[in-house]
């Protein structure tokens, strides 16, 4: 069999007729490539939400596993809609929803993990046509029952279908590809040509939407090529614009070199800070109260003093963890607490940035703002008040635009204390 592609298309990409048609009619320019398809789509931008507020109506706590049966639909609509689309224009495939594949999930609904993939179907239809479309975000359970993938889980399906087949794969979203910042809060990012993968994973896991940071995990145990790329100029044959993603982009830098690449935010963060006298068990205590995953950004152990620590959690977690906060008052010798539910934090991520004067440079002008900064090997970030943050995306951004950090900084002026 010819060279095969996995190309996913997001929501947003494939949302309405003419969209669905523009795809369509560039598989139908690239039969003549002779390459094989593997086409993942996802629901229409929206219907998940349309789903999920289904299901919300008509029960007050939805099963995971009947909310699963309901919310897997959005994904079996596009792909019926695309394979017909394919057909009128001559190009043979075959539409497989994730029990079809199929791809066998532990069974966690709402959030299951991919224990497997089975790929002889995939290449059965393969062999007889030019491309098959797998419902994204969706899997089967042992007993049979379709079980969902998470929230932006269709990258997740794209990223183990790339690897198990072993074919690079390209996720076709709604702007040019991966950029210095989000462009919708910055209207000067610049499309990033090559993006290690190390720190898309960072890009990833603190905001940034373009790729999920799941799929980033199953890309890198095949290594298999990934690139990020528009789906309007992509259909247009214009594909020479878009991210790509190197596993060993790091070899290719100049010797410490720090190098800012990009920016990214989470909003609806809460931040917490606490000091007690106790030891170290106060976080997980916290931690085991609320349920949910808190992430730490400091944590000191001060003698006799006891401990101070600052953590971060989505906002959603707060009023569980003001409760939280009383109790731990009560059981242990909780001194200072305090917990801001309107916080989000800005990261720039960049290749050895990590070094304390790059950090101080990037993050001094907005350091009497920020609650917390924390850095990672490729990344600073910055906790502050969600009213702050268009301020501070903008300002990390200039960085990111001149590569050099040097320069960014004093381009951006250290005017915003
Ligand atoms: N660094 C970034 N580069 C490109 N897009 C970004 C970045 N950070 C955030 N985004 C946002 O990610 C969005 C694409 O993700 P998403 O809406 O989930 O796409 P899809 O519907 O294709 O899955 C873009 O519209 C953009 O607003
Ligand atoms: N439809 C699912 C899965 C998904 O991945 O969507 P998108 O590719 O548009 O982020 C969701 O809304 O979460």
């Amino acid at each position: 069999m010819h060279g095969i592609v996995v190309r996913k298309y997001g929501g947003t990409s494939v949302a309405g007729a003419p969209r669905l048609a523009r795809i369509a009619s560039a598989a139908q320019r690239r039969q003549l490539s002779r390459r094989k398809a593997v086409v993942v789509a996802s629901a229409m931008s929206g219907e998940t939400n349309r789903l999920v507020n289904a299901l919300r109506r008509t029960v007050r706590e939805p099963e995971p596993i009947a909310a699963d049966a309901v919310v897997c639909t959005g994904e079996q609509v596009t792909i019926g809609l695309l394979s017909a689309a394919l057909w009128e224009r001559g190009v043979s495939n075959a539409a497989l929803t994730g029990w079809q594949v199929p791809i066998i999930t532990n069974g966690d609904h709402t959030r299951s993990l991919i224990s497997s993939v089975y790929t002889r179907r995939i290449y059965t239809v393969l062999r007889v046509s030019a491309a098959t479309m797998v419902a994204g975000f969706q899997g089967v359970d042992a007993l049979g029952c379709s079980s969902t993938l998470g929230r932006g889980g269709s990258d997740t399906t794209a990223a183990a279908l790339s690897s198990v087949l072993r074919s690079p794969c390209l996720i076709y979203t709604d702007v040019d590809g991966v950029c210095t910042g989000d462009p919708r809060l910055v209207p000067s990012a610049r499309v990033i040509l090559r993006i290690s993968y190390e720190e898309m994973c960072e890009l990833a896991g603190f905001g940034s939407r373009v790729v999920h940071d799941r799929s980033l995990t199953l890309q890198g145990r095949s290594a298999v090529g990934m690139s990020v790329l528009s789906s309007s100029s992509g259909t247009c044959n214009n594909e020479k614009l878009r991210t790509s993603v190197f596993f060993n982009l790091g070899r290719l830098m100049p010797m410490d070199r720090p190098q800012a690449t990009s920016v990214s935010y989470r909003r609806c963060r809460a931040y917490i800070y606490l000091r007690a006298s106790g030891g170290g068990d106060v976080i997980l205590t916290l931690s085991a109260l609320c349920g949910e995953k808190i992430e730490l950004l400091s944590f000191l152990h001060d003698g006799a003093r006891g401990v101070r620590a600052a953590m971060t959690t989505p906002a959603s977690a707060a009023p569980g963890l003001e409760g939280a906060l009383c109790n731990l008052r009560c059981r242990t010798r909780l001194r200072r607490s305090q917990c801001d539910a309107a916080s989000c934090d800005v990261s720039t991520v960049g290749l050895g940035i990590r070094y304390a004067q790059v950090a101080c440079s990037i993050a001094l002008p907005m350091l009497r703002r920020a609650h917390a900064i924390a850095t990672s090997e490729i990344r600073i970030s910055l906790c502050l008040k969600e009213r702050d943050l268009r301020c501070a995306v903008g300002r990390m951004h200039l960085t990111c635009l001149h590569g050099d950090w040097r320069r960014g900084f004093a381009d951006s002026g250290a005017t915003w204390l």
